[in-house]
């Protein structure tokens, strides 16, 4: 296939291991400013480790991560990696007695010198991250003391400071409401729009397919399909890769994804 746009990211034939289990097989994904590249597939097929794999925070057993200056991720060091991207993780350190500011805060690591100086935008850009994410009147809690949404909105504030090209985000709707939910959704749209390379990991297929421009599905470890929602998220793939029988159907705004009822149960709550 040819990519006429510019990448910002090209992973080719990556592996990935854990000890001497192989999780991921000869994986290649490229990421492209201004999409949304949407990974999916069941669980333990190996999204979040192929997405560590491309931080480089777990580095490949095999392959090439690239970026697009032909910058080879394995040969740069931890603050040059954040200054190119930015990755949302499933799971978060638990600070004690640090405020939410002071962790987005964190973001700007990368943008600081050695004694904390040098970075006049960073306030700025926090500020910013904060109110993107409504997350601006909890500025001083502590962050031990929030919700699972708000910290899961916190660590987003985080990753938007880093201010970074291309921007990972791992389940970053779980823990959120409805309405939150929505709000990560649309903020994740909007970096893409404002031209950053996404890469996210959602389990939910119709909101992959609303908002993603590409997807890319994984099962036990091997890329099986990439392509458009609607090239992907056909009945026949998605039935093979999850195990049930799953229905598609267009609908105005994306697809229609519903697994089909698997039997009848009888009733638990019925006396006998
Ligand atoms: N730290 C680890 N050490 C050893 N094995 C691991 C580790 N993390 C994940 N695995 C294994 O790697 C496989 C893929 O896990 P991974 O978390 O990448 O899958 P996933 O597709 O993101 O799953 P989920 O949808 O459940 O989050 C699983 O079999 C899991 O048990």
């Amino acid at each position: 296939m040819t990519i006429t746009h510019p990448l910002a990211l090209r992973a080719t034939d990556v592996s990935m291991a854990y000890g001497r289990d192989r999780i991921v097989h000869d994986a290649s994904i490229a990421l492209t400013p201004g999409c949304v590249t949407a990974l999916v597939g069941p669980n333990g097929s190996g999204k979040s480790t192929l997405l560590r794999g491309l931080t480089a925070l777990h580095r490949p057993s095999g392959g090439s991560v690239v970026f697009a200056d032909g910058a080879d991720a394995s040969g740069l060091g931890e603050r040059e990696l954040a200054r190119r991207i930015a990755l949302l993780a499933q799971s978060h350190p638990e600070p004690s007695g640090v405020s939410v500011r002071e962790v987005v805060a964190y973001g700007r690591f990368a943008h600081r010198g050695r004694f904390r100086t040098g970075d006049p935008n960073g306030a700025d850009v926090i500020d910013r991250a904060m109110a993107a994410t409504g997350i601006a009147d909890l500025t001083d809690q502590p962050v031990s003391q929030l919700s699972g949404g708000q910290r899961q909105r916190v660590w987003l504030a985080t990753c938007l400071a880093q201010q970074t090209g291309i921007v990972l985000l791992d389940e970053p709707t779980t823990f959120l409401d409805v309405r939150y939910q929505r709000e990560i959704l649309e903020i994740v749209r909007d970096l893409a729009d404002d031209g950053v390379a996404v890469g996210i990991v959602l389990h939910d297929l119709e909101q992959a397919a609303e908002i993603a421009d590409e997807v890319v599905l994984l099962v036990h470890g091997r890329i099986v399909a990439t392509g458009t929602p609607e090239q992907v998220f056909t009945p026949e793939r998605l039935t093979a890769a999850y195990e049930v029988p799953i229905d598609v159907e267009p609908v105005e705004d994306g697809l229609r994804i519903r697994p089909q009822r698997l039997r009848r149960r009888p009733a638990v709550s019925r006396a006998a």
